[in-house]
């Protein structure tokens, strides 16, 4: 029985967590996964670029961690599937390239410190999870969203394979790119996103650690496959 079809009848809102730092091929392979196992698939790195985004249109100061967390309860947003993308829809206007920027990334970064804010996102994100079974993108999925997950990645790659990666997929999707300066954003976002009080960037005790620094995406694919393989068949 192929690894698709086990976890399909072994499913029961399964939930399979994926954080890592940024670059690290999170998104890759969580979408991978999704369409594989027919999960339905959270980008939770997404809502934190779409509230930092909405609050600049709104005069929001990113500072400001009760505005945030107001606007965080009543955010318009809808991801849509249109061939085969996925459109970030923000009160009606697609913003799916605006949230995209490095600039965007920073901006959420930045407004993730602040726990009511990340409070005021808590079950946003946990309400994606559904009979059809979830693969959840992120920094604390394994951590903080869901915490029972049975399954969890900690998907790993050094600060200069990212910010290679990075460059290459910024260059490819039209925008400037420069290596020095990924490379220190990537670092900057890092040390935030490690060191923060709430929900910081770390591995959950329960987590599978996969380094792709040397791993094609097919060969990060493939293992994670072939463990969620395993766990599934263990506990049939
Ligand atoms: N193992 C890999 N080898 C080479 N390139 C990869 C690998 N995994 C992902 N990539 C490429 O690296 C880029 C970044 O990957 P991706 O967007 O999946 O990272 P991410 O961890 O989701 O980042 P972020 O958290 O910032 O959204 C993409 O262009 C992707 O195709
Ligand atoms: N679960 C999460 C997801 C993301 N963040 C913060 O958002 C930033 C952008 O995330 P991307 O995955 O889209 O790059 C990220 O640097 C984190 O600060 C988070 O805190 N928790």
């Amino acid at each position: 029985m192929q690894t698709q079809n086990i976890v399909a009848t072994k499913n029961q809102n399964m939930v399979i967590t994926v954080d890592g730092p940024s670059g690290a091929g999170k998104g890759t392979l969580c979408s991978a996964l999704a369409e594989k196992l027919g999960f339905e698939l959270l980008d939770s790195g997404a809502i934190y670029r779409i509230l930092a985004l909405a609050a600049i249109k709104s005069d929001i100061s990113l500072d400001d961690e009760i505005q945030l967390a107001e606007l965080a309860r009543s955010l318009d947003v809808k991801f849509t599937l249109k061939a085969g993308e996925v459109n970030v829809i923000l009160s009606g206007e697609d913003v799916g390239r605006q949230v995209r920027t490095a600039q965007a990334g920073q901006n959420a970064s930045k407004i993730a410190i602040f726990p009511k804010v990340r409070e005021a996102l808590l079950q946003r994100q946990r309400d994606f999870s559904t009979s059809r079974g979830l693969v959840a993108d992120g920094r604390d999925m394994g951590t903080v969203v869901f915490p029972n997950a049975k399954i969890k990645f900690f998907l790993d790659a050094s600060p200069e394979e990212r910010t290679k990666r990075r460059v290459k997929q910024l260059q490819e999707k039209g925008f400037n790119a420069n290596f020095d300066e990924i490379l220190s954003e990537i670092k900057e976002r890092d040390l935030r996103d490690r060191n923060r009080a709430i929900a910081p960037l770390v591995p959950a005790e329960d987590a599978i650690i996969l380094d792709s620094t040397h791993l094609t995406i097919d060969d990060v694919i493939t293992r994670a496959l072939d463990y969620i393989n395993q766990c599934v068949k263990s506990t049939i």
